[in-house]
């Protein structure tokens, strides 16, 4: 298995350390949303900051309940980081709805760091995340302040109607979304069937295939919010976005392989596998 890199410990600008911002909502269970977040930015060697535009009661079973934040809660969350501490990168997950899908893209467009959006829809179990009405907004407002949209199928399906079943698919929702104004796609192919997991990362003139081999483990919750924090992180760093995603990539792809049961449903992957390599 390939041993993903840490980040420099200190960032592009000479300060130190690294600083990475997650917008997204609590998952109760610890193993997607900000706890995922916050876990995947401390095992790659970053400083992990977080904007909470959402409560879940979550647990391996589902989602039982959530409650989003006021929109000037985010808002203020949002300045009181980026106006002292400073944040090299972002990474939006779970916003809820039209409104707060707004708010952070205000703030977002003001912003000179890389984005990472992980227009994140429903959870793995099926649970509503964010509302229907808001994907207009995650068309016209969010997508386009993207450095890399990472859209898993159902997602694609959502925002552009493509359904995707084969990799040449993968290819046609890349383009949809990239019509939305994000400068690269990455269309995350772990529902598909098939022996390999196969992400498709494109701005419309490279295209990248990122293969793994699937694992068999039932213990992936966390995997989407893993994988875009990850992206963040490294954009964070200072890598380039192909770069970014490769080495984001193999991290989610061990702690998918090391995830572990807990509860009586989808456990969560391991946020910390990489301590036990290194
Ligand atoms: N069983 C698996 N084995 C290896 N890699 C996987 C597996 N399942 C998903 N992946 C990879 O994990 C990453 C996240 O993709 P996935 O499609 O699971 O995201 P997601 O559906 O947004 O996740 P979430 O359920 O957290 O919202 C992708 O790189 C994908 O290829
Ligand atoms: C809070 C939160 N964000 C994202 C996901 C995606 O799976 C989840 N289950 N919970």
């Amino acid at each position: 298995m390939a041993v993903p890199p840490r980040v420099p410990r200190s960032s592009p600008d000479g300060s130190t350390p690294v600083r990475v911002l997650t917008v997204a909502g609590s998952d109760s269970g610890g193993g997607a949303g900000i706890q995922a977040d916050l876990k995947t930015m401390l095992a790659l060697g970053a400083h992990g900051m977080s904007v909470i535009t959402a409560v879940t009661a979550q647990n391996s079973l589902g989602v039982q309940c959530a409650w989003e934040l006021p929109a000037e809660a985010v808002r203020a969350q949002f300045r009181s980081v980026a106006d002292d501490i400073g944040v090299q990168a972002v990474k939006t997950g779970m916003l809820a709805t039209a409104e707060l899908v707004e708010t952070v893209a205000a703030q977002l467009a003001d912003l000179s760091a890389p984005v990472v959006v992980d227009p994140v829809g429903v959870s793995k179990h099926g649970d509503p995340l964010l509302a229907t009405e808001a994907l207009d907004a995650v068309r016209t407002k969010l997508l386009p302040t993207a450095t890399v949209a990472t859209p898993n199928l159902d997602e694609v399906a959502q925002l552009t109607g493509v359904r995707v079943e084969s990799e040449d698919d993968q290819r046609r929702a890349a383009g949809a979304v990239l019509a939305h104004g994000p400068r690269w796609a990455l269309i995350k192919g772990g529902h598909l069937p098939g022996g390999d997991a196969v992400d498709l990362l494109t701005d419309g003139t490279e295209e990248h295939w990122l293969r793994a081999p699937r694992h068999r483990n039932r213990h992936t919750h966390g995997t989407g919010c893993t994988l875009a924090a990850a992206i963040a992180t490294y954009l964070a760093g200072g890598y380039e976005v192909p770069a970014a995603v490769t080495a984001a990539k193999e991290y989610v792809t061990g702690a998918i392989a090391a995830g572990f049961p807990l509860g009586a449903g989808i456990g969560p992957v391991d946020h910390g596998w990489l301590s036990e390599r290194t």
